[in-house]
Parts: structure tokens; sequence; C-alpha cells
């Protein structure tokens, strides 16, 4: 694939050319054969970071918490369940930023810790802050270091990777480059640990993913989602106009000079509504609500907020402010939005006019039951 797209050049140029980057480092590249942090390659990404620093902008997105953590609480492997996994991380992420802040320290650079978890980026308040404290830390000259607040984090809630963490934190940073870095120096068309594998050097769009054998994690057994997480965050990326190189922390100099190496994700789309990227993909629905047909070409096809007279029924236990699908009458998922009433609120409002609600239950009735602006189209 590599030369056959007559835009490369530009999208090469647009890589030298970025001035915001997200850069995010798997486990598996922070860390020694034997377990816990690798002091020496956390020394060689920061040179490399504080080397681009001179001409842009840098987000840090870091794993390496569970895996910093095993060691020092006698773990001798990642634990499956999740508790032993935020115990882990409790104890890793004070160390892994500690290790930061020493290495940065080095060079005169500071490094402010960024925990987040999805509430924070799909709920309008929350994501506002977020993209604040990342501007102003950014402004005032320090490094954001981000992960995900593990130990905070529930099943249901979890980003769970990095890899789309990263793509979220560059469309939330407004990055024009997002490097994801591991111990693999691309994606290739099998697992490369076979022979006669080839690494992919660009990728144009999905079509180019076509027959590429896409595999979980690899032999160092402290990354998480392997390369599916990191295709998928590449996805988000390009669709909301970030283009990707994937490449190894080796190469991490090359990947932000612009030099060419790795895996370069084309863009794909545009950059999109700020908040509704993070709706579509960072956030787990606890509910359903169920559309009449005139309700879903409203939503869908105009865009309109969503009434209580469209709607049919309820499903799951939610609160105001959560995010919810919306399905249609054969319960196929059309949209995602942040409903403005608790579930055990809505059966009394099915079908009804908001007029008719205020007239009878009070002004604070007359509310859409989720806002066009707080609406993302799934189809
Ligand atoms: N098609 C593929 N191309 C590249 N690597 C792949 C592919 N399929 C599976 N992998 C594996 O994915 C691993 C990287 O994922 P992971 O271990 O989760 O890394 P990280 O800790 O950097 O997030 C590689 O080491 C590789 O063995
Ligand atoms: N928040 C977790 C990150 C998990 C994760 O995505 O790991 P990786 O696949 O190595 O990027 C940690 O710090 O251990």
């Amino acid at each position: 694939m590599a030369g056959q797209h007559g835009d490369e050049r530009a999208v090469r140029d647009e890589v030298t050319a970025a001035r915001r980057v997200v850069v995010k480092i798997g486990s598996s590249s922070l860390t020694t054969a034997s377990g816990g942090l690798d002091a020496d390659r956390v020394d060689a990404l920061v040179d490399v970071l504080v080397t681009a620093r001179e001409a842009k902008e840098v987000v840090l997105v870091s794993s390496g918490a569970i895996a910093a953590g095993l060691a020092p609480l006698g773990l001798e492997r990642r634990p499956r369940d999740l508790a032993r996994q935020q115990a882990a991380a409790s104890v890793g992420q004070g160390l892994l930023v500690a290790r930061y802040t020493a290495s940065f320290a080095r060079h005169g650079v500071r490094v402010g810790q960024v925990l987040l978890t999805t509430d924070d980026v799909s709920r309008r308040a929350h994501y506002r802050n977020a993209y604040r404290t990342l501007d102003k830390l950014l402004a005032m000259g320090a490094l954001p270091v981000v992960n995900e607040n593990d130990t905070v984090a529930t099943d249901e809630i979890r980003f769970g990777d990095n890899d789309r963490l990263a793509a979220l934190v560059a469309h939330l940073v407004h990055a024009d480059l997002l490097v994801l870095l591991s111990d693999v120096d691309g994606l290739y068309d099998g697992d490369p640990r076979k022979p006669g594998t080839r690494r992919i050097e660009e990728v144009a769009g999905p079509a180019d993913l076509e027959g590429v054998e896409i595999g979980s994690a690899g032999r160092a057994g402290v990354g998480t989602g392997g390369m599916v997480t990191k295709v998928e965050a590449a996805g988000i990326a390009t669709a909301a106009g970030i283009p990707v190189v994937l490449t190894s922390a080796t190469h991490a100099a090359d990947a932000l000079a612009g030099r060419v190496t790795g895996t370069l994700f084309h863009r794909t789309g545009k950059r999109s509504a700020d908040r509704l990227l993070w709706l579509a993909h960072a956030s787990t629905p606890r509910g359903a609500l169920r559309l009449d047909a005139g309700a879903v070409r409203a939503v869908v096809e105009r865009r309109t907020s969503l009434l209580p007279a469209g709607l049919t029924g309820v499903e799951g236990h939610f609160a105001a402010g959560d995010p919810v699908d919306l399905v249609d009458e054969d319960g196929v998922t059309v949209a995602r939005g942040l409903v403005n009433f608790d579930a055990r609120e809505l059966p009394r409002l099915l079908g009804r006019s908001t007029r008719e609600l205020a007239a009878e239950l009070g002004p604070a009735y007359e509310r859409e039951v989720v806002h066009r602006d707080d609406l993302v189209v799934l189809r």
C-alpha cells in the first residue's frame, strides 16, 4: 500500500507541521522483562519528547500503572480481577508519575498528572473542565501525563485500554497528530511473530484493512488490547480529522519529526462537534429509550431534540444526565444521548406533548427528553 496514494506527501507534511501532538505509550514499552518500570526506557522516551517540545506542544498518555504496581505488591503477572488491578494501579501510578517527574526534571520540564474517567469526558461540565486543565497546563509550559483513573473506574465505565483514551484525548485537546507507541513497529498484515508477515506503511481508509489479521496483546503480557484497540483508536482519531502514526517506542523520534516510520493512518473525516465523539465512543449506555417511527425520523434525519411525544418505552435504571441509547421499533440503536430525566420519571411522560405535561405537572416538564446538543446519531 506504500506510495499508492497520491496525497501521501501532503499527509506526511501535515505530520511534520503538527503543532499539538498526543503521544501514547503502552505498558510493554515501559517495563523490564522481569517486571517493573524500566528507567532507561522512560528516560529515552522523555529525551525524545523534550526535543519534540522545541517545535510542538506535547501531551503524553502513558499506560504502565498496573504493570509498575505488580512487583511492589508481590504479584507475578497482571491480575484478572478488577480489584487487584486497581490496587496495582494505585501503587503503580504513583511510581510511574514519580519516574516521569524525575526524568523530565533532568531537562527542567514540569509534568502534571491528569487522571480521567469516561464520565469526565462524556458529561458537558466535566469535558469542558478536562479541556481547560489540559490547555492551561500546556499554556503554563508543563507537560500533561494522562492515564485512566484506574482506581475508581468500575467495569461498566472503564475505557480499559489507553489506545482509545489517547484518541479521545487527541480530539479533546484539538491535537493535529496522534502517535501510538508500542513494542511493535507498526501494523502488520498478520501476527508479526509469524514469519512472512509484512508491515503496512499506510492506511488511507477502512478498505486498506480488509484481510489484515489484527491480533491481541503481545508477548510482554502486560499490554491490554493488542492491535485491535490500536486500530480502533486510529479509526476514531482519523474519522475526527487527526492523522495517526503507529510505531515502536524506539522510533518515537522519527515519528515526531515526521520521518517515514511505522504505519501512517490518513485522516478520513473532519473534526466533529466536540463532546459528541466522546459520547459515541467513551460512554456506556445505562438504559434505552424506545422511539416511534416519527421520532426516529426527527432525530436521525432532521437532527431535532427528542420529545416525550415520540417515546414508546423505557428500559434500564438511569439518572438524569446519564448516557442512554435511542432505539427504533425493531430494537435497533439509532442514536445515543444524555437523558434529562431519571428512568422512574419517564413512564408517565410517554407519548404526551410537552405542553400538556407542563400544564399538568409544571414548567419543569416542558423540557426535551434528550436535547439535540447532547445527541449523537449512530447510523
Ligand atoms: N497485525 C498485527 N500487527 C502488529 N502487531 C500485532 C498484530 N496482531 C497482534 N499484534 C500484537 O500486538 C502487540 C501490541 O499490543 P500490546 O501488547 O497491547 O501493546 P501496548 O502495551 O503497547 O499497548 C504486539 O506486540 C503484537 O504482538
Ligand atoms: N490504565 C492502565 C492502562 C492499560 C492499557 O491500556 O495498557 P496498554 O495496552 O499497555 O496501553 C495502566 O496504566 O496500567
